[in-house]
């Protein structure tokens, strides 16, 4: 059974077509990326998923069940961390979570053990007392975290949950999703930095103008296009590499670019699998001096590049 079942979704706003008949099925258990550039439909598709939005057309089923606004059975099973912070100021840490975990759990016992244990989850033990104009952005993020999913909700959303978050909050975020999910959740994460989708995504679905344009896991994403690796040699004590070494390159099988500057040798390669040995054989053969070599596989930057033309970063 999918966990979340989407179909032929269309949703408008006025001559805009935000969802273009789009659909998506999540497992339980996974940890399912929403990838794609601004503007493309992932908050527009999971507030239409939460029924926060009308949609022209489509069906949505979560846990199997068909999805409507007074479901609340379904709505108490899932949690949803919104991209803009929505914490009350006149309360304090711990008593934002106890506010927010009391929409889902009236029992006060138990809340105060939920409550206390999303503390210790986002890591906020030490400001459980502060209110939150006292805190950074990366721990008000936290805390807007620790209020979506307080209630230990089996299917959870996160809306780019970590822009414009110092680098230890966004670690801490992370972690804590890996965690989450390793207890049991099924998570949805939108987000257009495709470095931590590739980090912490069981599957990713490439979005762009309202439509998937690709899914599966990173490997199989990156499988589906012609871009290979990219190898990098630094070259140093040589300050031109000779046209010859680099005509040489450019007539490997793989090979679609080479390029040498300050030092450092640059081969863009489709894919193939001797491409990194092909590349040192040439430079040996002309004795070129090599200092560290890299080698990366394509990014899924290099994938919505193939499939969509355009670039993912803004
Ligand atoms: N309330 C609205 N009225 C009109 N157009 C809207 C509205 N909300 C979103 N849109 C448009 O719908 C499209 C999809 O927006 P959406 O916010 O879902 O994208 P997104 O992928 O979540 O991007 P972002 O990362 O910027 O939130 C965009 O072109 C956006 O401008």
């Amino acid at each position: 059974m999918d966990i979340v079942s989407v179909e032929n979704l269309v949703k408008r706003y006025g001559d805009l077509v935000a969802l273009d008949h789009f659909d998506l099925r999540i497992r339980p258990g996974e940890v399912f990326g929403l990838l794609g550039p601004n503007g493309s439909g992932k908050t527009t598709a999971i507030n239409c998923i939460l029924q926060l939005l009308t949609y022209d057309k489509g069906s949505i089923s979560l846990f199997g069940e068909p999805m409507a606004p007074t479901r609340y059975d379904l709505k108490r099973r899932i949690g949803v961390v919104p991209q803009n912070v929505a914490v009350f100021e006149e309360l304090t840490v711990r008593d934002n979570i106890d506010y927010f975990c009391s929409l889902y759990v009236g029992e006060r016992a138990r809340r105060r053990e939920l409550v206390e244990r999303a503390i210790a989850f986002v890591g906020l033990e030490d400001y459980a007392r502060f209110r939150p104009r006292k805190l950074s952005g990366g721990l008000l993020r936290r805390l807007n975290i620790a209020c979506g999913i307080a209630h230990e909700p089996d299917l959870v959303f996160f809306d780019e949950p970590t822009v414009a978050v110092d680098p230890q909050s966004r670690n801490a975020i992370l972690e804590g999703i890996k965690a989450m999910n390793a207890s049991g959740a099924t998570v949805v994460y939108t987000s257009h930095y495709m470095e931590e989708v590739e980090e912490i995504c069981t599957r990713i679905m490439i979005m762009d103008h309202g439509r998937g344009v690709a899914v599966g896991t990173n490997a199989e994403l990156k499988a589906m296009v012609s871009a290979g690796e990219r190898i990098e040699v630094e070259v140093a004590g040589l300050p031109e590499l000779p046209e010859p070494v680099l005509a040489d390159l450019r007539v490997l099988p793989h090979v679609r670019r080479a390029a040498a500057e300050d030092g450092r040798l640059t081969v863009m390669c489709g894919q193939g699998t001797r491409n990194v040995a092909d590349v040192l054989a040439v430079l040996e053969r002309h004795q070129v001096p090599m200092g560290r070599i890299y080698a990366e596989p394509p990014t899924l930057n290099d994938v919505f590049l193939e499939i969509t033309g355009t670039d993912l970063r803004d």
